[in-house]
């Protein structure tokens, strides 16, 4: 973040309901892999819908670093052209990736498998993030990682000149390790292979495919194992970015709450690794109808239409978690109003968010009145309380903390305010006056609704 001193906002329940039609912003899991994707790739790939929030932008800015073009052309698509794999070049600077879990991570597939030297940071929050579930897997291709105790940013990575392949088996449920894994894989002679007992969002084999590269999925037991020869001769293909469906969670589960409500998002990303959050909703009685079903380069897209609706409590099994992680403090806020309790199990991954995500979503619904418990891994939320809203939420660096509360606000009998709206850049930029067009009241603490 640019500016200094914290912005704090306010959300209200709006006199009328929702109403309109609105696109949310591009992927932002697609929009990282689409620049660094296509700046390994030979020729120039247009990308349309390209995500232009903080976090993407220090990956373009990274990648230019390494020496590749990115240009934003006057009617807002952007170019991306070469140098190609295995042409990077060092950066003359540290690389600053901000509050960028994704970019940090899958860029240290990349600089792990070029003959380079680069040194890596970011923001306060990022910083206290683990990187070691990236470094020890990526140091068996041969790079040399130094990282400060606790494998956390800063750190130095000197590349291998001739990285080996990979085999892995994911500890974790993570697409993060296994995008950096397969980033490392294409520069390396022989097949990387890596397994995952749990599948997660495939958008970086996906994109694989789309520009080229040889890889093969095969379902084993409840995972996948990915095989992925090196050294492809990667094609700049161009890329149309379908709206994030983390993104979009946030209209909808307003939409939901709001009486009366009914909102459309046109073009948003279905691939059936993402969406575990509206089967959530759909289990709890939301009316979300799809329509306009399509594809847009190899990723499932459509338009949703979505109503309020009258929610009751859920149980979410932990198998669920990877195809919805980023959506549980939202939808949390959807099972504090709905009739009922609900459990949301498995969710260690969430305390190594941008910030503590399963203690700071019990922080915000406690805040303003809700009755939330935190049981092992599993947040348990009482649901249907009598009032809600009035508190303040402290938003710890993190934009989806910050969109949830205000969401919260918005359905709540009484106002929520949040200490910081600025991290919402990170992912949506533009997300309060696009909620401010569908009749939503949101505003900077102290300025006139
Ligand atoms: O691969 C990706 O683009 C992402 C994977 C997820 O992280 P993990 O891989 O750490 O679960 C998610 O939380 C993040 O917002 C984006
Ligand atoms: C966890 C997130 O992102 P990242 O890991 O890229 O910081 C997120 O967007 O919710």
């Amino acid at each position: 973040m640019n500016a200094e001193t914290p912005i704090p906002h306010r959300a209200r329940r709006p006199a009328a309901p929702l109403a309109g039609t609105i696109a949310v912003p591009g992927d932002k899991s697609i929009s990282h892999r689409a620049l660094m994707f296509a700046g390994l790739a030979i020729g120039e790939t247009r990308i349309t819908g390209l995500l232009e929030g903080e976090d993407v932008l220090r990956t373009a800015a990274a990648m230019r670093a390494l020496g590749a073009e990115v240009a934003r052309l006057d009617d807002g698509a952007w170019l991306v052209a070469g140098p190609g794999l295995g042409a990077l070049r060092s950066p003359d600077d540290v690389l600053d990736m901000g509050n960028s879990g994704t970019a940090a991570r899958l860029l240290c597939g990349i600089l792990a498998s070029h003959d380079i030297f680069a040194v890596m940071t970011g923001d306060a929050s990022l910083r206290r993030r683990p990187m070691r579930r990236v470094i020890e897997p990526l140091a068996a291709t041969g790079a040399g990682f130094a990282a400060r105790p606790g494998g956390r940013l800063p750190l130095a990575v000197t590349g291998a000149a001739e990285p080996l392949p990979l085999s892995y088996r994911l500890p974790v449920a993570s697409a993060q390790v296994k995008s950096a894994l397969l980033l490392a894989g294409l520069n390396a002679r022989g097949v990387t292979e890596i397994e995952e007992p749990e599948p997660t969002r495939d958008h970086s084999e996906n994109m694989l495919r789309h520009f080229g590269a040889s890889i093969d999925i095969h379902t084993q037991g409840t995972g996948r194992l990915i095989r992925l020869r090196g050294q492809p001769e990667l094609r700049a293909a161009d890329i149309v970015v379908p709206g994030d469906p983390s993104s979009a969670a946030f209209p909808i589960v307003a939409a939901l709450l709001i009486p009366g409500s009914r909102i459309t998002i046109e073009g948003v990303g279905l691939n059936k690794l993402r969406t575990g959050l509206f089967a959530t909703l759909r289990e709890m009685g939301a009316d979300i109808t799809v329509i306009n079903a399509r594809e847009a380069a190899g990723e499932k897209v459509g338009d949703l239409i979505v109503a309020a609706s009258a929610l009751r409590g859920v149980d979410v099994p932990a198998d669920r978690a990877p195809s919805m992680i980023d959506e549980y403090p939202i939808l949390a806020i959807a099972c504090a109003f709905a009739r009922g309790p609900s459990r949301l199990r498995g969710l260690a991954e969430l305390r190594v968010k941008e910030s503590d995500r399963l203690a700071a979503t019990t922080d915000m619904l406690r805040a303003n009145g809700a009755s939330v418990a935190i049981e092992g891994d599993d947040l348990v939320i009482v649901g249907g309380a009598n009032r809600l809203g009035g508190g303040l939420v402290t938003t710890q660096m993190d934009h989806r903390l910050a969109m949830s509360a205000l969401v919260l606000g918005l359905a709540a009998d009484a106002p929520v305010t949040i200490d910081d709206a600025r991290f919402i850049d990170t992912s949506f930029p533009g997300f309060i006056p696009l909620m401010r067009s569908l009749g939503a009241d949101i505003a900077a603490e102290g300025a006139p609704a």
